[in-house]
């Protein structure tokens, strides 16, 4: 096929979603996924609770690894106050190119920075980069394999304080066995799951919410 799956989930949010509005973004790709093409989304389901512990956090800095067409940008971005700042983090060129496009039509690209690369590579990078001290909630929606090194990197870099959130996506399927360990049997967190199912299907999923206590 000529096009590529996020280029088509773009063309559904051009002609179907309305521009500046993030919950038509977030319908019309929605919409695509349960009646046209499935995609990698973090979907409504599970949508719905990542909105609940977005609100419940009022995070003032946010990061995201693993922003693939920007569904879950969206979804985290249209809650945030307008002085927040979200970074997410894309290791494929082209999703990323796709995602600005999605954030842009959401009218929120003023309040989202995409950086392309390996999350390892740019997580040393971020304090001075931004400015910042410690992220308050953290989304983790990319390999993975790559949630237990990534979130030990943030630590090691201090970008995690006491009372900062931690989201993973996809703790049942596909599944992180190493980092449920982790952050289950680590008194430097607290930890709960949430049980949903995988994005648009009935198969198993959830997410898991881990507090980080401080060093
Ligand atoms: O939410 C997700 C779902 C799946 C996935 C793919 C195929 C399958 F069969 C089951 C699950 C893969 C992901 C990779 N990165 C981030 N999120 C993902
Ligand atoms: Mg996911």
């Amino acid at each position: 096929t000529r096009t590529t799956r996020p280029q088509r989930l773009l063309q559904a949010v051009s002609i179907n979603a309305v521009r500046g509005d993030p919950d038509s973004v977030i319908k019309a790709i929605d919409h695509f996924c349960k009646h046209t093409e499935w995609a990698m989304n973090v979907g409504d389901e599970k949508g719905a609770i990542l909105d609940l512990v977005v609100m419940e956090t009022c995070p003032s800095t946010v990061l995201e690894l693993g922003t693939y067409c920007g569904y879950s940008t969206v979804r985290i971005t249209r809650l945030l106050p307008p002085a927040t700042k979200l970074i997410t983090v894309e290791m494929n060129p082209e999703y990323a190119h796709v995602a600005r496009q999605v954030i842009q039509h959401a009218g929120l690209q003023d309040k989202v920075c995409v950086l392309e690369g390996e999350s390892a590579d740019l997580i040393p990078k971020m304090a001075n980069m931004f400015g910042i001290q410690a992220f308050d909630f953290v989304f983790l929606d990319h390999w993975k394999d790559h949630y237990l090194p990534d979130i030990r990197l943030l630590e090691d870099c201090g970008l995690l304080a006491q009372g900062s959130v931690v989201l993973a996506d996809n703790v049942v399927c596909p599944g992180a066995p190493d980092y449920l360990n982790y952050v289950r049997y680590n008194l430097k967190y607290s930890s709960r799951f949430y049980q949903a199912h995988l994005e648009y299907t009935r198969v198993l999923d959830g997410l898991e919410r881990s507090e980080y206590q401080g060093d």
